[in-house]
């Protein structure tokens, strides 16, 4: 069996998660960075204060109690954190009966998701996984993915985020448009962004782009500068 990997819209979803000790803490703030609808989360135990600081977001809710067969209800993701297993492995029967997506934080073989170890820069995410052979391997790879793509990669990704409607707004052939992208995606503009070198970052974007393009050059780099 291999897992599917894809990125979820998740802001119309509710997610709930069984269990916020030190493992659904930190389901729960990936959950909170992708912005769901709503998260519900319970446990038997008093909220810690690590729990608390999270509860400070709206779409979040933790209530005190047991979990229940009828809290699975118009979830679309089930996170089973707990440190009971009989517990877990209940939630995730009743996520089986129910066709409801569950990670089952002690048993990926009951589980029907992953969660990878995940990487930012803006727009850019990466997510990896080790199909649960070894999360300390994937947290390895996690630390060496964020010193080889540091945080220039956030206006990298902006700026070629906001010049591909213009370039495809020109109608030239694909594969002309294609030449540029790679051109200026395999070119030195992270280098030149990580020195703080905006005099060549406009050089860059000079040479790469046509010149009906080069007055928008102020724009691809707003908030940039
Ligand atoms: C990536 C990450 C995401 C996240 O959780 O946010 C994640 N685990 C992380 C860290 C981590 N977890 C554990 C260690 C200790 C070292 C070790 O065990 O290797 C470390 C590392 C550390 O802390 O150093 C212990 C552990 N993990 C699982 C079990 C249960 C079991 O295997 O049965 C046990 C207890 C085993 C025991 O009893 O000892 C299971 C899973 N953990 C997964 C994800 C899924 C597979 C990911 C993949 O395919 O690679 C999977 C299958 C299910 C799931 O949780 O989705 C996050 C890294 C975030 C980052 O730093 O970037
Ligand atoms: N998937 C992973 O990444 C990963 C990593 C480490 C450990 N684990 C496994 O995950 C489980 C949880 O680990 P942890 O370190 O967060 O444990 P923890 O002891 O810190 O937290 C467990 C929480 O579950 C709560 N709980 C217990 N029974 C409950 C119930 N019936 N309903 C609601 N809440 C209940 C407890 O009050 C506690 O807050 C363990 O089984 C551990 O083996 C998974």
């Amino acid at each position: 069996m291999r897992h599917y990997p894809a990125f979820l819209n998740l802001s119309a979803c509710s997610c709930l998660v069984v269990g916020a000790g030190a493992v659904g803490l930190r389901k729960i703030t990936t959950l909170l960075s992708a912005g769901p609808r709503e998260i519900c989360v319970l446990d038997l135990g008093e909220a810690s204060k690590e729990l608390l600081d999270l509860c400070a977001s709206p779409s979040l809710h933790f209530e005190q109690r047991e979990f229940d067969e009828s809290d699975l209800k118009g979830r679309t993701l089930v996170f089973a954190c707990t440190n009971n297993a009989k517990v877990n492995s209940h939630i995730a029967e009743l996520c089986q009966k129910h066709g409801t997506l569950c990670n089952i934080a002690d048993a990926p073989d009951k589980s029907t998701f992953i969660v990878p170890a995940s990487l930012k820069r803006g727009a850019l995410v990466l997510a990896l996984s080790t199909g649960g052979a070894s999360p300390a391997v994937s947290r390895r790879i996690r630390m060496e993915l964020e010193k080889a793509l540091g945080p220039e990669y956030e206006p990298f990704v902006a700026i070629m985020g906001r010049l591909r409607p213009l370039i495809l707004n020109l109608g030239l052939p694909t594969a002309q448009n294609t030449t540029l992208f790679r051109q200026l995606a395999l070119g030195p503009l992270p280098e030149a962004l990580r020195e703080n070198d905006m005099l060549r970052v406009r050089d860059l974007l000079s040479e790469a782009l046509p010149p009906q393009l080069h007055s928008h050059i102020g724009e691809l780099l707003d908030g940039i500068e």
